[in-house]
């Protein structure tokens, strides 16, 4: 059978005989369209899709994001489109890459059209035992365009984002004497006022044993390279976005493996990287969130086989890959649903950056 007919094997399986064999089961581990499973590494966002799953991990190790309903969906695609346009020529948006996870393009399973998901890099893919925080940036957490109660409503959720400039949405940390994760939600993040923010945002580092110092520096350094490109472009603003950051929280060594990619044929990805960058203009017409208790969860890595080296060569990107103390940490931006052009710095998520900057350096000095 051809790999076509296998997709269709596995995709042409009905939601409702899914959720009969999780019931049946009582399993864990769903196996969702086309071999992709839920993402064990979402520590906020929303949780919408196949039984509210939110992110899934694909076969290939990329992971997808369901597209939003319009206009925040179409926009993060347009955005993604643009950065990673294959004929794009402004040196703003090709520096900004480094700071973006990979875009492979927009991804449908093949029995329902109508779905629509970025394919994106998983940025934790290279970590043995992860260590995950999403943190909102800047003094705002809504766009221009938002409602008088889309407003009222945002400010309300942390009043302190105009003072602090960033939000600390979840967080899952490793640690080593019990070989289990702490998580964190985004009511943790929301408790935290200008006298605990610190100490909360220190817990990060924390692995049971010690504060994880390098983690701080090599974070703070990837942050400061954000920070230069934000201070040199006037073209965008970012509202509601995050920066992601990650570190590796065993005291092994880093996983370099490389696994021989799946099967492309595999594949049946729709619309690559457009080669034409997309109007942002065009993107200005105008689910439940994840919620996870604090609670300790036993570690489970949620590898899933595969690789996206191929992929990697066709952005361009296949060859500047190193493995170093760097890699020990990442830090890249997320969550471009309110992405506007605009033509001034971005001051608001600067003040945010900047502050949490201040702060990490703090965390360094005690
Ligand atoms: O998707 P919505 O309209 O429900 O709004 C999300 C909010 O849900 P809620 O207002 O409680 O219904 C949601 O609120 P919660 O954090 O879940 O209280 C977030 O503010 C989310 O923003 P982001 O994805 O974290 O940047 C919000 O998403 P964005 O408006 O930032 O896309
Ligand atoms: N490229 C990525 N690599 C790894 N994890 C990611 C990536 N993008 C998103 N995530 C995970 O999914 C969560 C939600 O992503 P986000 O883009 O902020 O979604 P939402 O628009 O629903 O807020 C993040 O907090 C993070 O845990």
């Amino acid at each position: 059978m051809s790999a076509d007919g296998q997709i269709m094997d596995s995709s042409s399986r009905t939601l409702e005989k899914l959720e009969n064999e999780n019931n049946k089961n009582g399993s864990v581990k769903q196996v969702l369209l086309d071999g992709c499973v839920p993402f064990s590494h979402q520590v906020a966002g929303h949780k919408c899709g196949i039984n509210n799953t939110g992110v899934l991990q694909h076969p290939d190790g990329t992971i997808l994001k369901q597209l939003q309903a319009p206009p925040r969906g179409p926009r993060e695609m347009n955005f993604y489109t643009q950065v990673f346009a294959k004929d794009c020529t402004d040196k703003r948006l090709l520096d900004l890459q480094q700071h973006l996870p990979k875009f492979y393009g927009t991804w449908m399973p093949r029995e329902s059209p109508h779905e629509l998901y970025l394919k994106l890099e998983d940025v934790t893919r290279r970590f043995l035992r992860p260590c995950i925080m999403d943190v909102k940036i800047g003094r705002r957490s809504y766009d221009p365009f938002a409602s008088k109660e889309k407003r009222e409503e945002q400010i309300s959720k942390y009043p302190l984002m105009e003072e602090i400039g960033f939000l600390l949405l979840g967080m899952r940390v490793y640690q080593i004497n019990s070989d289990s994760y702490i998580t964190h939600d985004q009511f943790y993040g929301r408790s935290l006022g200008k006298d605990t923010l610190k100490y909360g945002l220190s817990r990060f580092f924390h692995n049971g044993q010690e504060l994880q110092r390098h983690a701080v520096s090599l974070i703070i350094s990837k942050i400061r390279s954000i920070l230069r490109w934000f201070e040199i472009q006037t073209e965008l603003h970012f509202y509601a976005s995050s920066l992601l950051l990650v570190y590796e929280g065993s005291p092994h060594t880093i996983n370099k493996s490389k696994h021989k990619p799946a099967d492309p044929a595999t594949e049946h990805q729709q619309g690559e990287p457009q080669s034409k960058a997309l109007s942002f203009q065009s993107s200005l017409t105008h689910s439940r969130p994840y919620c996870h208790d604090i609670q300790h969860e036993r570690n489970t890595n949620g590898k899933h086989g595969g690789s996206i080296e191929e992929q990697d060569e066709e952005i361009g990107m296949g060859d500047k890959k190193q493995f170093g103390q760097e890699e020990t940490v990442e830090v890249k931006m997320i969550d471009f649903a309110h992405v506007f052009p605009s033509d001034s710095p971005d001051e608001s998520y600067m003040y945010g950056l900047r502050n949490l900057l201040s702060t990490l350096e703090q965390i360094l000095k005690d």
